[in-house]
Parts: structure tokens; sequence; C-alpha cells
């Protein structure tokens, strides 16, 4: 079945007229929404902890207050607090402030959906979740543009959470792009499929098994660098505006035969089965429990694989090279401090 799709001139803005927006963290989501928003003409206010995040906010203008407070004053809590830390936040802080006829929203439906945030009944809860990293969210509508968002009802107390959340959709930016109707469930497994089997964990390793292939070869780290990485993004920009065929025709013929002949060879059937498993772990919540286990032992394989990571003779070679390009934009997300915003 196809989906139901909305753009800016199916949308009507009016149910966010007079409510105000608590946009809860400001970090790579954080950022964007509460910015959109407020360029949208949306009253927003930010509710973080004090530190780098609180800093930011102040810095790009915005009222700031602790997360409870924040809460407290609006009529819709947009939670962009990473989805780990989320439970524990919400317990302490929003769930005392959530009265009745508010409107509590996601980016992500990880935690509604696997029971880790259990909202009151009289309140409504929807997500929008844009497909595409905040800062890119920021980016694309400064640009004119806009990043595609899902939208899903999980609760509808006051009878216009649809609405409300379509209006959300329109400010952010998405109207542009695509607003596309889903369930917290569609959306949770789509999601998390997404970024492990293919746009990061897929991606990260095709990437560092085609680098470490040709190292191990004896060809040169700069050339396997610009090869298996740099130029990705120059091939993923014709994918985004054009689509495969789009790509090939920029590439030459040469490349497209190999494409068409390699290409099946590394991504092959062994490689979907792995995607199946993987899918159906998200489904059965096997991966969920796996990943807030991992927090509630304070991250000892993330900490280890982090650290491994920043140390592969990919990145080393690949900071010496970016110094080297100042025109590249770098949002270095976790890196640079805690603020991402
Ligand atoms: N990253 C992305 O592009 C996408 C994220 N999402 C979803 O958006 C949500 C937010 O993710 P993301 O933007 O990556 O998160 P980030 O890690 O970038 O930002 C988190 C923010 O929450 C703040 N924060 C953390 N802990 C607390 C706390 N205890 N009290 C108050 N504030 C706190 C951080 O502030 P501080 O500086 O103080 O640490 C920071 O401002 C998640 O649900 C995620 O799944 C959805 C689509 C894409
Ligand atoms: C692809 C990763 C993502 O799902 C995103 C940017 O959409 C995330 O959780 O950050
Ligand atoms: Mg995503
Ligand atoms: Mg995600």
């Amino acid at each position: 079945m196809a989906a139901h799709m909305y753009y800016n001139d199916d949308i009507s803005q009016a149910a966010l007229n007079g409510k105000k927006v608590a946009v809860v963290g400001y970090g790579s989501q954080g950022h964007a929404h509460a910015q959109n928003l407020r360029d949208s003409g949306v009253e927003v206010v930010v509710g973080v902890r004090p530190g780098g995040s609180w800093e930011k906010a102040k810095e790009d203008g915005f009222q700031v207050y602790s997360v409870g407070e924040a809460v407290a004053q609006a009529d819709v809590v947009m939670v962009l607090l990473p989805d780990e830390r989320q439970p524990e936040v919400y317990k302490q802080e929003i769930e005392p402030h959530l009265t009745e006829g508010k409107a509590l929203a996601f980016a992500h439906g990880f935690n509604v959906h696997f029971h880790q945030v259990v909202p009151p009944k009289d309140v409504d809860v929807f997500l929008v979740a844009p497909k595409g990293p905040g800062h890119l969210v920021r980016r694309v509508y400064e640009e004119g543009g806009g990043v595609p968002a899902l939208f899903a009802v999980h609760q509808n107390a006051s009878g216009e959470a649809k609405e409300v959340a379509l209006a959300y959709s329109k400010a952010v930016g998405a109207g542009r792009a695509a607003v596309m109707e889903t369930t917290f469930k569609e959306e949770t497994e789509t999601d998390l499929f997404g970024e492990q089997a293919v746009l990061c964990g897929g991606t990260t390793a095709l990437v560092k098994a085609g680098f470490e292939t040709l190292v191990e070869a004896g060809y040169q780290p700069e050339v396997a660098y610009f090869e298996c990485l740099h130029e990705l993004k120059l091939i993923v920009d014709l994918l985004y505006e054009n689509g495969l065929e789009g790509m090939r025709y920029s590439i030459s013929d040469t490349a497209q035969w190999g494409d068409f002949t390699a290409g099946p060879r590394v991504v092959n059937d062994g490689t979907k089965d792995e995607m199946r498993k993987i899918l159906s772990e998200i489904q059965s919540g096997q991966f969920a429990k796996g990943w807030v286990l991992e927090n509630q032992a304070n991250r000892p394989m993330f900490h280890s694989i982090n650290e491994q990571e920043k140390h592969h003779p990919l990145e080393v070679v690949g900071r010496e090279l970016r110094a080297k390009m100042p025109f590249i934009q770098s949002k270095k997300k976790g890196v640079v401090g805690s603020a991402k915003g």
C-alpha cells in the first residue's frame, strides 16, 4: 500500500497558532527543530540542563529553561534528548508537568514503541521524525528546502493530534520535501533498520572494507581514502538528486558495467540474509533490550569500539586530508564538546 503523502499546500500550520512548543534537548535534532520552528513563526522555548547545549541555545537567542520549567509552560513538548536518556528525564522532569491537554512529541518512536516511556492517557502523543541528521535538517531549511519526515499519532486525547503533528511537520520544513503518515512501530523499526543496515552500519563497513582492501594490497592510504570515502559524498549527491539512473548518467560506462557486475557480488544473498536477521532482531525487541542493557552497564562496548574506531587508519589519514580542505562544512557530532547544535 502506498504511503499517504502530504506537502506544504496540503497542510495548515494553524493547529500550532497560539501554542508554545518546548524543544527539550538542543543537540543535533534539537537545535534544528527549535530554529526551523522559530523561523516558521512558532513560539519556541528550549528545555535543557546547564552546560554546552544551554549556552548554545542562549547564544542562538532562545529563552532557555530547565526541562521541568520548559514543559510546565508549553502546550507541545518535543523530546529531543538522546533515546537512552529519555526514560529517566521523562520520569523525573517531564511527566510531573505533563498536564491534561498537552501534547508529547518525539522524533523517533523507540521509547514509546518499546514501552520505556508510558505517557498518561489524557495527553496527545505523536512523532515527527525527520529522515535526516539534525544538522542537515537545519542547513537544508536555511537553503529553502526541507528534509522529509514521517509523522504518527500514538494517542489522540484532544482530537486534534494529527493536525498538530502535521502543523509541526510543516514548521520544521518537512512539507517542502514530503511528509508521510506512519505508525510508531513502522517508524521505529524502519529507522533502526536503515541506520544499522544501510545508512550508518552498512555504509561505514563498506567504506572501511574497501579502504582496507586497497591499503592491504599496497596502495597509498590517501588514494584509498579519496576513492572509498571522500568520493562517496559526490556519488551520493547524484543519487539524492536523480536516483540510480541519474548517478549512472554521470559516471563512465566502464564504471556502470562494474556497478552492474561487481555490486551484486559485494552485496549478495548472504548480505541480504544478514539484513533479514538484523530486521528480525529489531522487530522482536532483541536489539532494543541489548541497547538498554549496554546503557545500564555504562556502555562498555560502545566506548571501547568508539575509541578503536578513532584510530582506524582511514580516520587518521582522513583527518589530515580534510584539514587541507577548509571548504568542507564540518559539524562533528560528539567530538568537540557536548553541544552539538
Ligand atoms: N541525530 C539525528 O539526526 C536524529 C535523531 N533523531 C532522534 O532525535 C532524538 C535526539 O537525538 P539527537 O539529536 O541525536 O541527540 P543529541 O545527542 O544530539 O542531543 C541531545 C541533547 O539532549 C541534551 N541532554 C542530554 N541529557 C540530558 C539531560 N539529562 N537533561 C537535559 N538535557 C539533556 C544534550 O545536552 P548536553 O549538551 O547538556 O549533553 C543535548 O542538547 C532521539 O530520539 C533520536 O533518535 C531522529 C532523527 C535523526
Ligand atoms: C541515520 C541515523 C538516524 O536515524 C538519522 C540521522 O536519521 C539517527 O538516529 O541519527
Ligand atoms: Mg533516522
Ligand atoms: Mg535513528
